[in-house]
């Protein structure tokens, strides 16, 4: 369970969180949508502490990430976090890749790390290509590389922010596919995603974010039939009509 109270982050000048309450339970995923410069992202990488806060509290599972020291990385390793540009070791194999963190932040035996390591590349399809680097990867099969990076940690929540935005569109699907499945087996997700379909047959939760500020908050069939906000409404005919 991820809840968030009065969390308030600025960039100089710019209020770009303003004073967020937001309760993630566990097993939930919610999709956070809305036009860019909202503030998405910033919400994503204030829940692993990627981004410091100006104010309010952010709590995973009751625990309150640390500032920074020695705890962070630890606590940090509960939040796995899927970003845009897959964001993988270009030096290391697929399977060294995924085994880093719990070698070192889990202190999981070498042995036992690939094990599991192999088990999640399995089960996003990609086992294959556990020897390779990166860059001898699709951007789909490196984006899976990364969703097993995250969940080697046994993390109690995922992150994902626009994971599909950078991919060829015969390649969203696959991806989609392993995060319905994630979604299905129970994980808990912060998802910031255009793709609607994903929203319909996974989500629990809209959350539509405009300014700084969560507009609206609904089940994606209230969402996208009956938005309540006007700005909600001018956003999802702007989408709908590309
Ligand atoms: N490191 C930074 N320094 C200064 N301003 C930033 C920084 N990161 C983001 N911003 C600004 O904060 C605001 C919110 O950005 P954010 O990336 O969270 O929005 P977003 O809703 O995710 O947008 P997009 O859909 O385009 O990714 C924007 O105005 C952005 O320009």
């Amino acid at each position: 369970m991820v809840v968030l109270e009065h969390v308030n982050k600025y960039f100089g000048e710019l209020h770009v969180l303003k004073d967020i309450d937001l309760t993630i339970n566990r097993g939930e995923v919610v999709v956070v949508i809305g036009p860019s410069g909202g503030g998405k992202s910033t919400l994503c990488r204030s829940i692993n502490r990627l981004e410091p806060i100006d104010g309010g509290t952010i709590l995973v599972d009751g625990a309150k990430l640390p500032e920074e020291g020695k705890q962070l990385a630890r606590l940090r390793a509960d939040v796995g976090m899927v970003f845009q540009s897959f964001n993988l070791f270009a030096h290391k194999t697929i399977l060294q890749n995924v085994t880093l963190g719990p070698i070192k932040v889990r202190k999981v035996a070498k042995a036992e790390a690939e094990k599991q390591a192999m088990e999640l590349l399995e089960r996003v399809g990609i086992a294959a290509q556990a020897e390779k680097f990166p860059a001898q990867l699709s951007g789909g099969q490196q984006q899976r590389a990364a969703i097993a990076r995250a969940l080697a940690m046994k993390p109690k929540v995922m992150l994902f922010d626009e994971p599909t935005s950078a991919l060829d569109p015969e390649m969203v699907k696959e991806v989609l596919d392993v995060m319905t499945g994630l979604a299905a087996d129970g994980m808990t997700m912060i998802v910031v995603t255009h793709e609607m379909g994903f929203a319909r047959r996974a989500a629990q939760k809209v959350v539509f974010m405009a300014d700084g500020q969560i507009v609206e908050e609904s089940t994606p069939d209230e969402f996208f039939t009956n938005a309540r906000t006007e700005r909600a409404r001018d956003f999802l005919s702007k989408i709908l009509s590309h």
